[in-house]
């Protein structure tokens, strides 16, 4: 008797590949430690980059235009708006933030994630245009207090953008339940650990890999021809 070939998957990184990319969002009220995590998972994780927002904030010392953020003023920010260049933008702080649409497709299509460091408005509108592709993890700080002392002891902001960061808060916690994940950050390296876990679980889900199926289908095919075939 001839025997069919038999199914396989080829390897857990080609089904891997197969996948559409996701989109990571990270959130949370100011000085709560979402950047930081992010550049952790950066460094750590292959296959992650970051979505590059574009603001008219004006540039933080310690941040380099075209890395952290492409820095713009209002009226191009008004230009990539009329011209459907942006996936979504938001007001935060009294400053304009975007991300521009363009890279984003680009690396999904291509089966890469992608990290997103945006606000609660933002992630509402991801949420309308490709919520299947969205993870959304809400970074929580321990406590207000250690909330409020991160943000000085940053030393970025002058003290009433911190109040006015503060204020905003209390607005950008209500919406904490919108999100798939709440994750606290209390200690950094498991906050960190915790943001991994759920990347890595949520590449597995079978449903981003649509062409395992018909694989995994062919194995239970195939092994039970077998079985019949000896009785
Ligand atoms: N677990 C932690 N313990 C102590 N300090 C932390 C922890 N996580 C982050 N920090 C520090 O807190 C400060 C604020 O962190 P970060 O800039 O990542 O906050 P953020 O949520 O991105 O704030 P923003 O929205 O204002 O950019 C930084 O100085 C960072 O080094
Ligand atoms: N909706 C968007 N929000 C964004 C984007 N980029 C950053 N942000 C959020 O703005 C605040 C302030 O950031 P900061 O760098 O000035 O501290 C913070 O909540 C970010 O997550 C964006 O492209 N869209």
């Amino acid at each position: 008797m001839t025997e069919a070939p038999a199914a396989t998957i080829v390897s857990a990184e080609e089904a891997e590949q197969q996948r559409r990319g996701l989109m990571l969002v990270l959130s949370s009220p100011s000085g709560a430690g979402k950047s930081t995590i992010a550049r952790l998972l950066l460094d750590k994780e292959d296959n992650l980059e970051l979505s590059i927002s574009v603001t008219t904030r004006p540039r933080r010392s310690s941040e380099v235009d075209g890395v952290h953020y492409k820095f713009l003023d209002p009226k191009r920010f008004e230009q990539m708006r009329e011209h459907d260049e942006l996936l979504e933008w938001a007001e935060v702080h009294g400053n304009y933030y975007a991300t521009p649409r363009g890279p984003v497709e680009e690396a999904i299509e291509s089966g890469r994630d992608i990290l997103f460091d945006i606000d609660i408005q933002g992630t509402y509108q991801l949420y309308d245009k490709m919520r299947s592709d969205v993870v959304s993890v809400f970074i929580l700080p321990p406590s207000i207090a250690e909330m409020k002392s991160r943000l000085f002891r940053r030393a970025e902001d002058a003290d009433e953008i911190i109040a006015k960061r503060m204020k905003t808060a209390v607005g950008e916690m209500r919406h904490w339940s919108e999100y798939d994940y709440v994750v606290v950050n209390d200690d950094l390296e498991r906050a960190y650990e915790n943001v991994r876990a759920i990347l890595r679980a949520e590449r597995l889900k079978q449903f981003r890999s649509p062409k395992i199926g018909p694989l995994i289908q062919g194995m239970v095919d195939d092994l039970e021809m077998e079985l019949r075939d000896k009785d």
